[in-house]
């Protein structure tokens, strides 16, 4: 909410009640001391200034023009010199104000945070499996997980996709049997975080590249998911892919089509295209969704090991 209060100020919004700007300084106070938990009665303090704040169409608005600042907050240890851009207000000379936490959220779960608040607000408020799956928390480090399916062993290591991250990626790469790249799809307006310009996808893309044409992994079937499939569905309705993706051909408007362009942009950066590419469209908050693609994945994986795996 902080951020969405500096935003509509650097936006030059107006309030729709000029009482919220009071509700705005109050939540603009708030001091969270070394990144620690907030406890719930000290939010309790500040749910009904939330709630009006939500409830202005002044931070509507600013929540409404997210692809111009940075939503996503970081922790307080990581935040220092992070700016967050108003692309549109600055010209020629940048404007920029400090990202500010609240606690760890995804852009796109902020509204579902913010709509749910009567319930997340109460002092006996326990997570949802819906709250859990829409909470934001980056992988730092390295995380195994061990499973067994069908008496047949499975390591998914999961590393973290931020810049800072990725240079721990290469401690992982031995003796892997398959790469499930996850990419979001709906971030064809967004630029990251890491260094304000770069749009998502093209990072995304550029990296894909990397992996999918490196001699270390010509053995290696790599699977590419087109993760945030809701959140495409709702962006292509509103957002023109042409003004961000100039070659785009086709409908901008029409699901399929933005869709398959996303599919050939990721096959065009493979120079062996013997082979199909491997992709899903995928929604990782659905878990009846990733149930259905984990059983295809898996699959895919048994197949184009199978030969390996009967020699273990
Ligand atoms: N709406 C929607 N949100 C999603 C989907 N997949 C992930 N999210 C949200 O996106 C945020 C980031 O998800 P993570 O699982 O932390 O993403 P990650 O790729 O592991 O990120 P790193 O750990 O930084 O590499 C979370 O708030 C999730 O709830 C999806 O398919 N749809
Ligand atoms: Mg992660």
């Amino acid at each position: 909410m902080r951020v969405l209060v500096d935003a509509r100020d650097k936006l030059g919004v107006r309030w729709q009640n000029s009482e919220n700007e009071k509700h705005g300084m109050f939540v603009m106070s708030f001091e969270n001391k070394a990144g620690m938990p907030v406890e719930p009665c000290t939010f309790q303090l500040y749910v009904p200034a939330l709630q009006a704040l939500w409830s202005d169409s002044g931070i509507q608005e600013a929540y409404g023009r997210r692809s111009e600042f940075q939503l996503e907050s970081i922790r307080k240890d990581e935040r220092q010199g992070v700016q967050l851009q108003l692309d549109q207000q600055c010209g020629s000379s940048p404007r920029f104000c400090e990202v500010l936490e609240v606690k760890e959220l995804h852009s796109e779960s902020v509204k579902y945070f913010l709509d749910n608040l009567d319930r997340i607000g109460q002092l006996i408020y326990v997570p949802s499996r819906q709250d859990i799956l829409l909470a934001r928390k980056a992988t730092k480090g390295i995380v195994e997980h061990d499973f067994v399916i069908k008496k047949i062993p499975f390591k998914m290591v999961d590393v973290g996709g931020q810049r800072s991250q990725r240079q721990k990626w290469f401690q992982c790469f031995d003796g892997i049997t398959s790469i499930l790249f996850m990419v979001s799809s709906s971030e064809y307006d967004q630029v990251l975080m890491e260094d304000r310009r770069t749009n998502r996808l093209v990072e995304s893309m550029n990296i894909f590249e990397t992996i999918v044409n490196n001699k270390l992994f010509s053995n290696v079937s790599i699977i590419l998911f087109l993760n945030k499939m809701d959140l495409l569905v709702e962006k292509v309705r509103k957002v023109s892919i042409c003004k961000h993706f100039s070659d785009f051909r086709g409908d901008p408007h029409r699901l399929e089509d933005v869709q398959a362009y996303l599919v050939q942009c990721f096959n065009r950066k493979r120079r062996n295209r013997g082979k199909p590419l491997f992709h899903h469209f995928t929604t990782a908050i659905d878990t009846e969704n990733i149930r259905f693609v984990f059983h295809a994945v898996k699959d895919t994986i048994l197949q184009e090991n199978l030969k390996d795996i009967m020699l273990q």
